[in-house]
């Protein structure tokens, strides 16, 4: 069998990578702007590349097909192991939460129906998948993927070629300070860069830790690129002032797409970004619904037959929905809130096992994140301060941007 190559496995980080906070960042860094934005990716970029290594450099003591809660209980025993998995289902239930709800605004918009009989209807049409098999994920994901490639290129060039240099830059609107604004962003660009998940997958594709390393560079590196077009395109046409109304309706994906539709003139732009939007909320959807979907199996103990099936659907999908329909709350409050607590495995966590495990074995052979304890500590801190920041941003205590 030929080996996997680096490009590939950079892709699938990529893409895992690529979803919901891809869509809040606009809404989430308008208070802070182009500069402090792209910095405050970039920052959260190193950081989540950072602490992907660290769980890889941990796994390398154990067997290839070793998963993330495995080495979690043998290292930091059970009650971390319960914190870290519970964190992880947390995470994956509240993004589901998010893309039930702004896909029921979207396909209300589109078919002109109430947004909540929507979202009824888009679990019950895009969920099909997951229910039937991880095969069927994998054939209507690559065709998700398609659309997206070909719909982001159309709508970013249309966007790109209409860049305005002084709404870029913010320029006519000096007065205001942006910096402190930055850092209420760095929850949402932390859930965006979230992929920790398919560390242990992609050490077992390359059965080499140097090789998943340069993987996992590759992917978030393509992730923070789309990011940094995507915002400067968004941001060089929308201006700064224009994002209350996207702000107060919680930075929905279709209030952006509304605001968008109002700046862009042609009508194959607005559709191309229409249908970006639909297909990066329908291929997260599906593909961290599969995430929920097996570990929740796994958990509850169901069996892979039809009946076992449908109750580890009826688990994962129905408790996002309700809460969906009674509490809609804004989309980049819950992304924000997902990486609030996507912190605790993405970042913390690993790190405790490097630290851990460096001490235990102190004489290191092998793949070895470089910056010895001040990797490790810089992520920890980085990691802490994120979920602080959102606490205090929910609390009003750091500025909050309202257009
Ligand atoms: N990065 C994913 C979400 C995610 C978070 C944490 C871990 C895995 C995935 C997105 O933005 O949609």
């Amino acid at each position: 069998m030929s080996k996997p190559s680096t490009l590939g496995g950079a892709c699938i980080i990529a893409s895992v990578c690529v979803g919901a906070g891809m869509l809040g960042l606009p809404s989430a860094g308008a208070g802070a702007w182009t500069l402090w934005t792209v910095l405050a990716i970039s920052v959260t970029m190193v950081m989540m590349t950072l602490s992907g290594w660290l769980l890889l450099e941990a796994l390398k003591h154990y067997d290839f097909k070793v998963s993330f809660n495995t080495i979690t209980k043998d290292v930091l025993k059970g009650k971390v192991n319960a914190i870290n998995n519970l964190s992880l289902y947390f995470v994956g239930g509240i993004l589901l939460y998010a893309y039930i709800s702004s896909s029921g605004m979207i396909f209300g918009g589109v078919f002109d129906i109430n947004a909540k009989l929507a979202s009824v209807l888009f679990v019950i049409a895009s969920s099909v998948f997951v229910l039937h098999s991880t095969r069927a994920v994998d054939r209507i994901s690559v065709l998700l993927i398609i659309f997206m490639a070909i719909s982001f290129i159309i709508g970013i060039s249309g966007l790109a070629t209409n860049i305005q240099v002084p709404t870029l830059l913010d320029s006519l609107d000096s007065q205001t300070s942006l910096s402190p604004y930055a850092l209420a962003i760095l929850p949402v660009a932390l859930t965006s860069f979230g992929y920790h998940h398919s560390v242990s997958t992609m050490r077992d594709y390359y059965r080499d830790e140097n090789r998943a390393k340069n993987a996992i560079l590759g992917g978030t590196l393509i992730a923070l690129t789309f990011y940094v077009i995507w915002v400067v395109c968004i941001f060089g046409n929308l201006p700064r002032t224009q994002f209350g109304p996207i702000v107060a309706a919680g930075g929905n994906v279709d209030a952006l797409m509304t605001a968008l539709g109002g700046v862009v003139n042609s009508n194959s732009i607005k559709q191309a970004l229409n249908i970006f939007s639909i297909a990066a909320v329908v291929s997260s959807f599906i593909g961290v619904g599969l995430g929920v979907f097996d570990y929740l199996a796994d958990f509850f103990g169901f069996e892979d037959t039809q009946q076992g099936r449908f109750k580890t659907w009826a688990v994962t999908f129905i408790p996002p929905l309700v809460f969906s329909l009674f509490a809609p709350f804004g989309f980049v409050a819950a992304i924000g809130l997902a990486g609030a607590a996507a912190t605790i495995w993405t970042c913390i966590i690993p790190a405790l096992l490097a630290k851990k495990l460096r001490q235990r074995q102190p004489e290191q052979q092998g793949f070895v994140v470089p910056g010895g304890n001040i990797t490790i500590y810089a992520v920890i801190i980085f990691g802490v301060l994120t979920a602080i920041f959102h606490i205090l941003a929910m609390a009003n205590i750091l500025p909050v941007f309202n257009g």
